[in-house]
């Protein structure tokens, strides 16, 4: 078979703007590549230039070989998936997801989704369906509807849709980010066996300190929007410095002071139709604690979260106290009082988030319980000041989000969820997509800055995203939660 796609010398166009310049590139039936590099190295780009989203100069310098002799345009034929804007039905608000009832008519199960998606012979779409949530392992999710659905399986169900479409070529953005580490392999080697037998041929893109899968024979990196290698792997230097990508030590650290209790939950439980999410849970966040909470995707994680932040609607048939009160009236804590209190965010804070917003209001709308801009006091903005310069996102300060790169964006709802050092910070994957030099900047501001009472939770599928300054660690699993002291 003919390569998959040659370009030389090309310069791709967005409008007048050249977003990569004098490319010379090409994919064999034999290759398998991969684009790697920092966030903002213009990996995306890289990706839709391939997909064909940028005028390329000279227009003919710039060909699909696979295609000549067929009838099939690239539109037809290349798909590309981001994770981010494929069209996945979400919550109208972010804790919607959590309530169990919901009105058929405007539900969508995982099973109407994918056969929605498929463009095929009827007769075959309810078999196509079906293999599709195999290879992606979704088969038990079918019947649920879509944004019940975690967060890893909702990378996995994206993925699926795309597999429905029956590609030749499929460009993944990050295809790994979210995913537990028992699903990167089955995905990994699910992509790989594809690739192998260009059905379809995968590119895809990775940050610089993610592990590079087996089948990867090739890889282009990129820094500034340049090539900076192009080849085969065996002689690939990644062009990072190993020393600092190791994970920043407690050097400066304020030792923290555990105290008295933030959230108390007393044999909690959670069950969606009759499927018990989590069981008898006791666990107790006291102050100064910093956990690391793990576990498979669809575990319960989030699910767990969202009762410690308050947000979950079956706070009040549950034996929850916050920083030693129920929720109630009288003498109980209100839903507000905890908010306050707390700091968070999770890819489905990032999902809901006004993208509209500059980094800048995106800090201040801290000081508000819903995503809208308070208004900016002088002590706000002293402290709005301290984070654009600690955390080296000065440059971003007037950016709307949505002008960001994906990891950028997430690295900037992190800085808003600390901002205002409350005494519980529940960090849910917050460096999905976040580069290394970032994500050791952020872990170097947790290890030095948080108070001695503050508390903090962090969920994340990759170990070394985990800051040192952690000091407990609970494990969720067949929804037991497992302290391990
Ligand atoms: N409202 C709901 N109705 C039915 N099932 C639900 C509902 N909310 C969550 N679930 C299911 O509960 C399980 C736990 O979801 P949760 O988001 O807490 O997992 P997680 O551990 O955070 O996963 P991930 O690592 O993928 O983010 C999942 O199987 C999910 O599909």
């Amino acid at each position: 078979m003919a390569s998959f796609v040659r370009t030389a010398k090309t310069t791709f166009l967005d409008g007048q703007f050249p977003v990569l310049k004098d490319v010379s590139f090409e994919i064999t039936k034999n290759q398998n590549w991969a684009v790697v590099g920092a966030v903002g190295s213009g990996r995306t780009t890289f990706l839709k230039c391939l997909l064909g989203s940028y005028t390329p100069s000279p227009a003919t310098s710039f060909k699909y070989p696979f295609l000549s002799g067929t009838d099939k345009s690239h539109w037809q034929t290349i798909q590309f998936l981001d994770f981010q804007t494929s069209g996945l039905q979400r919550a109208a608000y972010y804790s919607e997801r959590y309530h169990s009832y919901r009105d058929e008519r405007e539900d969508t199960t995982l099973q109407r989704w994918l056969s929605d998606a498929y463009r095929g012979p009827e007769e075959k779409a309810l078999e196509k369906v079906r293999h599709a949530a195999s290879i992606t392992r979704l088969e038990s999710l079918l019947d649920s509807s879509l944004i019940n659905l975690s967060n890893g399986q909702s990378r996995r169900a994206m993925l699926a849709v795309k597999l429905l479409l029956e590609p030749k070529m499929l460009l993944l953005d990050e295809p790994y980010s979210g995913l537990d580490v028992a699903s990167r392999s089955i995905v990994s080697d699910l992509l790989g066996s594809m690739s192998d037998a260009s059905s379809p041929k995968i590119v895809l893109s990775l940050r610089q300190q993610d592990e590079i899968p087996d089948f990867v024979t090739h890889i282009v990196e990129l820094k500034n929007h340049e090539i900076t290698y192009q080849g085969t792997r065996d002689k690939y230097k990644p062009f990072y410095n190993p020393i600092v990508s190791s994970k920043p030590q407690l050097e400066e650290a304020t030792p923290p002071k555990i105290g008295g209790p933030i959230v108390e939950m007393n044999n909690l439980n959670c069950t969606y139709w009759g499927r018990n999410v989590l069981q008898n849970i006791n666990w107790t966040i006291k102050e100064g604690e910093r956990w690391y909470l793990s576990g498979s995707n669809g575990s319960g994680k989030t699910t767990l979260l969202a009762f410690a932040l308050g947000d979950h609607p079956k706070l009040f048939a549950t034996d929850i106290r916050f920083f030693g009160k129920f929720v109630g009236p009288g003498t109980g804590i209100s839903i507000f009082d905890i908010q306050e209190n707390v700091g968070h965010c999770s890819p489905e804070i990032h999902t809901h988030f006004p993208k509209e917003f500059t980094c800048r209001e995106a800090l201040l709308s801290a000081w508000s319980t819903t995503f809208t801009i308070p208004k900016e006091t002088e002590s706000r903005s002293k402290t709005i000041s301290k984070i654009l310069d600690e955390l080296n996102i000065r440059k971003f300060e007037n950016t709307p989000l949505s002008q960001l790169p994906i990891g950028m964006q997430r690295f900037i709802l992190f800085c808003r969820a600390i901002i205002k050092s409350p005494r519980l910070l529940v960090l849910d994957e917050p460096f999905q997509g976040v580069d290394t030099e970032y994500m050791h900047l952020a872990h170097k501001w947790l290890n030095k800055n948080l108070l001695p009472s503050q508390a903090m939770v962090i969920i994340s599928h990759y170990e070394e995203e985990i800051p040192a300054c952690v000091n407990a660690s609970a494990c969720i699993h067949q929804g037991k939660l497992r302290v391990n002291t």
